[in-house]
């Protein structure tokens, strides 16, 4: 199934925007985000990314303009920040149940479908940072929402973490054909999949796919000379496929020596 092909339109922003007191935090806000579609929010810091993916999940209201949603639309938020008392001992199985009860079959599908199935009873408290927004990861697909909103994924994590992190964000996109909403922050990494990057600034100040958006003249004015070099895009090229052992899968389908060369294997 190809996912790049348009699925049906989950959310729809038409001229949205939001004021508080007077003051517009963002307008003018055009996006769609489809099934089985990444789009990707950046902008400094103040320029409307939250506010924008909250207008599209429904937690604010537009002042101006409309925001249509599917019917029933099912949303799982991977947020920036859990607010969580760390001094209380608190293991990956409960935490998956925090916030709704779901048979222990369920959370372990849901763990081991982010490859974090072994830390089933480990603290929270004891995860690095890319085994917890795993664990994160697991916890929002478990409801099997038609929408993933991941707010900053790759949030203290070191860099083979975040390629393992976007490797799994196309995964899930490819497996579940959910739609991904991601809001980059840090403006440091966008998916070279992203079919859309949205540009914010109060306003979308430009938009169009990675490198679209890394050479458009509204970014380089917003970011400076310095901002097509910031914006890396993670390509994700693969020239062999894997047994499901980790082994390659050689000529034919045979197991070819674990010990192969990544030459091809470019994630950069
Ligand atoms: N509850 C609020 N009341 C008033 N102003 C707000 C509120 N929330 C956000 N703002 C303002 O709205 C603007 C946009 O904020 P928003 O959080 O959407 O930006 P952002 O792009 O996500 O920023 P960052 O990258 O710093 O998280 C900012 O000027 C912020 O100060």
């Amino acid at each position: 199934m190809n996912m790049r092909a348009r699925g049906e339109t989950l959310i729809t922003l038409a001229k949205a925007g939001h004021a508080r007191g007077g003051r517009p935090l963002v307008e003018g806000i055009d996006l769609t985000i489809a099934r089985g579609e990444i789009v990707t929010l950046i902008g400094p810091n103040g320029s409307g990314k939250s506010t924008t993916a909250k207008m599209a999940t429904g937690v604010l209201k537009p002042t101006s303009g409309t925001v249509i949603r599917k019917p029933g639309l099912t949303i799982g938020y991977v947020p920036q920040k859990l607010s969580i008392d760390w001094t209380l001992p608190l293991t990956v199985e409960r935490l998956m149940t925090l916030t709704g009860s779901f048979s222990s079959g369920a959370i372990e599908a849901a763990l081991s479908a982010v490859g974090a199935l072994r830390l089933l009873h480990a603290a929270v408290q004891e995860l690095s940072g890319g085994e917890f927004q795993r664990v994160l990861f697991a916890r929002a697909m478990i409801r099997k929402p038609d929408l993933l909103v991941l707010d900053e994924p790759v949030q203290g994590v070191d860099f083979s973490g975040e390629v393992a992190l976007y490797e799994l964000v196309r995964q899930i996109r490819d497996t579940t054909g959910a739609g991904i909403l991601m809001i980059s922050h840090d403006l440091h990494v966008v998916m070279a999949e992203t079919d859309t990057v949205l540009c914010l600034n109060g306003h979308v100040c430009c938009r169009g796919t990675p490198s679209a958006v890394k050479s458009s003249p509204e970014y380089l004015a917003l970011f400076g000379p310095r901002a097509a070099s910031t914006l890396a895009i993670y390509e994700h090229h693969h020239d062999h496929e894997h047994h499901d052992d980790g082994c390659v899968v050689g000529k034919g389908g045979a197991h070819a020596h674990r010990h192969h060369e990544h030459a091809g294997h470019g994630h950069g």
